[in-house]
C-alpha cells in the first residue's frame, strides 16, 4: 500500500563557533521550508549545525543537555505540525560533549535522540567528543526509521542493525568535506541497496578553514536510484518517497529471508 512522505532537506552553510548566527540561519531556512506550496512531512538539517567543528571551544559552546535546541525545535514542530530530524548539535551532558540528533513529531514531542557512535579521527572528534552508546530508531507518521551521523555510514553493520529492527528509512545528517564525494555517494547508495531502504542524507555546504563541504544532499530509493540530489549551493532540497517501494524491492530480491547470520556473527566480531 502506498504511503508517501515528503522531505525538506536544509543544505546550509555553518559558521564555525557562532551558535547565534547558525541558529538564526536555521530559523530562516525552517520558515522557508514550511512556507512553500508543498508542505513537507519531515525536515532534516546537517550535522553539528549549531557550532560547526569548533572543537577546541566545544565545551563552552555545546548546548547544555540539548535544552535550547529542544525548546526551539519542539516549539517549531508543534506550531507547524511537522516532524523534525534535527541534524545534530554539540550537546553537553554528564560525561562530556556528544554529537547528538534530536527528533520531534508533529506535536513537538521529542521522540528520540541519537549520539554519533563512531567518532571521526580525521577531524579530531575523538579528542573532544564522547561516543554514543545506543541505536537511533524512531517512528515518523507510523514509518519505522533509523538515524546515523556522517562517518557512521562507513559501518555497514550499523545500518543493517537498524534495518533488522524495522527501519525502512535512514536519516543521515553530515558534514562531509571534499575530496570524498565519491565515497559519500557510493556509501549512501550501498546502504540503500544492501538494506533495501530509503536513505535521506543532508550534508552542509561552504568553507570552514581548510575544509570545503560539497553539499550533495540526496534521497536514494531502496533500489539504489538517486531520486533527488543537490549541488554545492545553499538550498532546500525537496523529495518525496513512497514506502510501498521498500516492500516491493524486499519481495523481489528477498535478502532478509536469505541471510545466513550464523556465519556472519561468528566471523565478524
Ligand atoms: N563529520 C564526519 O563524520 C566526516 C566523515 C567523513 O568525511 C568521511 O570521509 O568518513
Amino acid at each position: 500500500m502506498s504511503q508517501i512522505l515528503k522531505f525538506a532537506i536544509i543544505q546550509m552553510n555553518i559558521k564555525v563557533g557562532d551558535v547565534a548566527h547558525n541558529t538564526n540561519t536555521l530559523q530562516t531556512k525552517l520558515m522557508e521550508a514550511v512556507s512553500g506550496e508543498v508542505k513537507p512531512d519531515v525536515v532534516i538539517f546537517p550535522e553539528m549545525w549549531n557550532t560547526g567543528y569548533a572543537l577546541t571551544e566545544i565545551d563552552q559552546l555545546a548546548d547544555e543537555n540539548g535544552q535550547q535546541t529542544i525548546e526551539l525545535l519542539s516549539r517549531f514542530a508543534k506550531q507547524h505540525q511537522i516532524n523534525i530530524v534535527a541534524g545534530s548539535v554539540a550537546q553537553k551532558k554528564e560525561g562530556g560533549v556528544y554529537n547528538t540528533i534530536f527528533a520531534f513529531d508533529r506535536e513537538g514531542q521529542l521522540i528520540n535522540d541519537y549520539s554519533k557512535l563512531h567518532l571521526f579521527r580525521l577531524m579530531d572528534e575523538e579528542k573532544y567528543l564522547q561516543a554514543g552508546d545506543k541505536l537511533g530508531l524512531l517512528e515518523i507518521d507510523g514509518v519505522q526509521a533509523g538515524m546515523l551521523i556522517c562517518y557512521d555510514i562507513r559501518f555497514p553493520e550499523l545500518a543493517r542493525s537498524l534495518a533488522l529492527q524495522g527501519a525502512r528509512v535512514l536519516f543521515v545528517p553530515a558534514q562531509w568535506p571534499k575530496p570524498r564525494l565519491q565515497h559519500w555517494r557510493t556509501l549512501l547508495t550501498a546502504r540503500a541497496i544492501e538494506n533495501q531502504m530509503y536513505v535521506v542524507a543532508c550534508n552542509r555546504m561552504g568553507v570552514s578553514g581548510e575544509s570545503e563541504f560539497f553539499g550533495h544532499s540526496m534521497v536514494i530509493d531502496p533500489w539504489g536510484e538517486i531520486i533527488v540530489e543537490a549541488g554545492e549551493e545553499e538550498t532546500i532540497l525537496y523529495g518525496e518517497i513512497d514506502l510501498a517501494l521498500v516492500e516491493k524491492v524486499r519481495s523481489t530480491i528477498p535478502i532478509f529471508e536469505d541471510r545466513r547470520p550464523s556465519f556472519y556473527e561468528t566471523v565478524i566480531k
